[in-house]
């Protein structure tokens, strides 16, 4: 459940907003209560700083013990004592606001004649503290300077003013994290969706299915990488579909030369190689199923004299037309081959030699029969044949021989005759 994508954004969301929490909820009423008192430190000390400048402006006494009696006269009964909250309750800028938080006045020259626990009377402040000090001013010119020190402890009402700042913030905070957490999920959730959707394009073209594209939406790194998934199945496809067309073109070229191999370039027919080939085969079913195969040798009696007497280009034309006569009259099913020179030679499947000598000596007649006068004037030809249906497992070679002495038979007995 772990490996989910989807299970790990969730956690790693939750855990998040969950520290996110913690770390709020222990860090900001700290931060706000340290902010709290240095904001009241300040607007308490601005207050006395002012009313001791007009305490200035209204009395001649200024820098000796005398004049410490007096401003502490003057603050207290100027204001009424009270504790303190900015901007919340009235400014009580007496010379304490708290036992532990008061303010410490000093001559121009830096010689404290207000002074509070580590500051003595008489002590001179450090360049340091001057620096870190308030100037006091009257009629613009510098008359001392004012420190405040210690630390400004919290009313019950300003706790629970803190308390409920607090709580508010967090509440915000927690509510903010939820809409984040939920915005995440359906973030997440829509991530998810594109991942899986391109993980199953990509399964899809591991198993052969190059067609694949997935949505694109948007312009993230999402979309990014869909787009370029699709631009990358889009080529995969282009280069599969050029290289198939190439490998059938290549196939092809390769059948029609391995065709061309098997082809008599002179009478079309299939040649020697290819007669080999066929034989073999059909020799051995027919051992194996009992079954009865004819092959007839075929002649063309006295080529010698016909290429002789009419010349080598009409004996080819002969070549070629026997060739014609022969295919004409033979089954689909028989197999025809050029087997050399004048020499032709039929194989018949499921035939046996009695049956063979009748399809045989139609193509005899034929050839006898054909007009050759067409081709040259007395030309005439003839063809003698062979037959064997011998089956024995040598491969074909009594077959071939005893179909060859039959031919030579034929030849013997005058030609133009089929013999069995
Ligand atoms: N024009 C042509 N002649 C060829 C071709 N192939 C073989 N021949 C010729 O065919 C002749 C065959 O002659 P032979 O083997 O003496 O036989 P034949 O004259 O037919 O006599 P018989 O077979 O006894 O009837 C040779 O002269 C070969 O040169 C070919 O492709 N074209």
């Amino acid at each position: 459940m772990l490996n989910s994508l989807r299970t790990k954004l969730t956690l790693s969301m939750l855990i998040t907003s969950l520290a996110a929490i913690s770390v709020m909820a222990l860090i900001t009423p700290w931060l706000l209560e340290q902010r709290f008192i240095s904001e009241a430190k300040d607007v308490h000390f601005k207050r006395f700083v002012r009313a001791i400048e007009e305490f200035r402006q209204e009395h001649g006494e200024w820098g000796g013990p005398q004049s410490a009696l007096l401003i502490n006269q003057y603050l207290t009964t100027r204001q009424p004592h009270s504790a303190s909250s900015p901007g919340r309750r009235p400014p009580v800028p007496t010379t304490s606001l708290a036992d532990n938080f008061r303010f410490v006045l000093a001559d121009q020259q830096g010689y404290i004649f207000l002074p509070f626990f580590e500051f003595e009377l008489g002590q001179q402040l450090s360049a340091e503290q001057i620096e870190q000090a308030s100037p006091l001013l009257s009629g613009g010119e510098l008359v001392g300077y004012a420190l405040s020190g210690g630390e400004l402890p919290l009313t019950e009402q300003d706790k629970s003013y803190l308390m409920i700042q607090s709580r508010s913030m967090l509440i915000g905070a927690a509510a903010g994290l939820a809409v984040t957490l939920l915005l995440s999920l359906t973030m997440g959730s829509q991530l998810v969706k594109h991942m899986r959707a391109l993980t199953r394009a990509a399964i899809e073209m591991s198993k052969g299915n190059l067609n694949q594209r997935v949505q694109v939406e948007g312009k993230d790194e999402v979309a990014l990488l869909a787009r370029e998934f699709n631009r990358m199945a889009q080529e995969l496809s282009n280069t599969y579909a050029e290289l198939k067309a190439s490998n059938e073109t290549i196939k092809a070229q390769a059948e029609a030369l391995q065709e061309l191999s098997l082809r008599d370039e002179l009478t079309g027919l299939h040649n020697r190689r290819y007669f080999n080939q066929q034989f073999r085969m059909l020799h051995h079913q027919a051992i194996r199923y009992q079954d009865t195969l004819a092959l007839a040798l075929g002649d063309i009696d006295n080529f010698k004299q016909i290429n002789d007497r009419f010349s080598h280009q009409i004996g080819d034309a002969v070549l070629k037309q026997v060739a014609i006569l022969m295919q004409d009259e033979i089954r689909d099913a028989d197999i025809l081959c050029r087997y050399g020179g004048e020499e032709f030679v039929i194989l018949m499947a499921h035939t046996d030699k009695h049956q063979a000598e009748g399809l045989v000596d139609r193509v005899r007649a034929k050839v006898e029969a054909w007009p050759w006068e067409k081709l040259a004037k007395d030309l005439q030809v003839t063809i003698s044949f062979g037959i064997s249906d011998k089956l024995d497992s040598d491969l074909g070679h009594s077959m071939l021989v005893e179909a060859d002495n039959r031919l030579y038979q034929a030849k013997d007995l005058g030609r133009n005759r089929v013999c069995v």
